[in-house]
């Protein structure tokens, strides 16, 4: 009986990478203050016997890091070890374990790359399991939920938290401590509640099998930085990054994307000498940039990044610059994807 049910249930891996959903803090009040990414990835799956109802499950520990430190090196580990098991007879669906801080680059570059209509989905939580009130449990729960249904497939990189099913495209960290922290400006996918999803709506960008881009092309990836408007700024930064090498710099602009008269003729300069200027806004929730709109972008040959935020635009840019350095084709895959 029990292996009658064990062949009927998916074939779940969690590949676990840390962060604060294996993290521990020194008492069960410590839900702000704690170390992430201590308890490996077995010790995970056993604090939620209840997923052996859901799916037959193994763990694989990628890496054991607080998200903040992802490097791209971590980032192209993670996604060809995805790809792998994607490519696997006995894989239906792939559970992330990652810190929130960075959860919604990888999620976002997962959607990219990997060519798989098999359910991927990122989770993390906010407090660490020693906590009062602990959310990993049922956000892993969850994962798993919806990484075993049929139903998730084909629908893009998937993120679950606090009961919400969010497209990793959309998906972004908009406010810290709380457990409601990770928001869409387009709104959640769909719920999951109780092991059972519940969808809504699709993501209409390009993602996984429609997308031009494939992990298994990709060996690095370019070097792309982000640089913070603010009333007074200077062009500091951006030469500074220049100078260390940036190929493209994304502009994390006030409003629109505006950029100070202060810092316009510095861009100039840069785009003159190879480096594409890529203009976002770092309003919370949720920026919608528009070419020509606060700059003469054709005029420029700038490159706006629509409503992907600053971190997202940057995945964005590394993945298309593996393939093409035109800025007309940089523009027509930020609108596209
Ligand atoms: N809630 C978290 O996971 C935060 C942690 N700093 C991380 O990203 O790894």
């Amino acid at each position: 009986k029990e292996a009658e049910t064990q062949q009927k249930l998916a074939n779940v891996v969690i590949l676990a990478t840390g962060g604060t959903i294996a993290g521990a803090g020194a008492s069960a009040a410590n839900s702000a203050t704690y170390q992430a990414a201590k308890l490996g990835v077995d010790k995970l799956i056993a604090g939620v016997p209840e997923l052996a109802d859901l799916a037959n499950v193994r763990g694989e520990q990628v890496m054991q890091i607080a998200s903040e430190s992802i490097t791209n090196v971590d980032l192209l580990k993670l996604a060809k070890r995805v790809s792998e098991l994607a490519d696997s007879n006995d894989v239906d669906g792939i559970v992330i374990t990652h810190g929130t801080d960075t959860l919604e680059e990888t999620a976002y570059f997962l959607n990219l790359v990997e060519k798989t209509e098999k359910p991927i989905v990122v989770v993390g939580s906010m407090r660490p399991g020693t906590a009062m009130s602990a959310d990993g449990m049922l956000n892993l729960y969850n994962a798993v939920a919806v990484a075993s249904d049929k139903q998730s497939r084909g629908k893009g990189v998937l993120v679950t938290m606090n009961d919400e099913i969010q497209s990793g495209r959309d998906v972004s960290k908009s406010v810290n401590i709380k457990t409601e922290a990770f928001k869409s400006a387009w709104g959640p996918m769909g719920m999951v509640v109780e092991g059972k999803s519940y969808w809504f709506r699709l993501p209409a960008k390009r993602h996984t099998t429609l997308s031009e881009f494939d992990i298994k092309q990709i060996s690095s990836l370019p070097q792309v930085d982000i640089a913070y408007s603010y009333g007074n700024v200077s062009d500091t930064a951006y030469k500074a990054l220049a100078q260390s090498g940036a190929k493209a710099i994304i502009h994390a602009g006030t409003g629109n994307g505006s950029v100070s008269s202060r810092v316009v003729p510095a861009l100039q300069e840069l785009h003159k000498n190879g480096v594409q200027i890529i203009r976002s806004s770092h309003v919370n929730q949720g920026g919608f940039v528009l070419r020509n709109a606060e700059q003469p972008d054709d005029k420029y040959d700038w490159v706006v990044a629509h409503d992907l935020n600053p971190q997202k635009a940057r995945i964005l840019a590394m993945v298309a610059m593996t393939k093409t350095q035109d800025s007309k084709e940089l523009q027509r895959i930020f609108w596209e994807y």
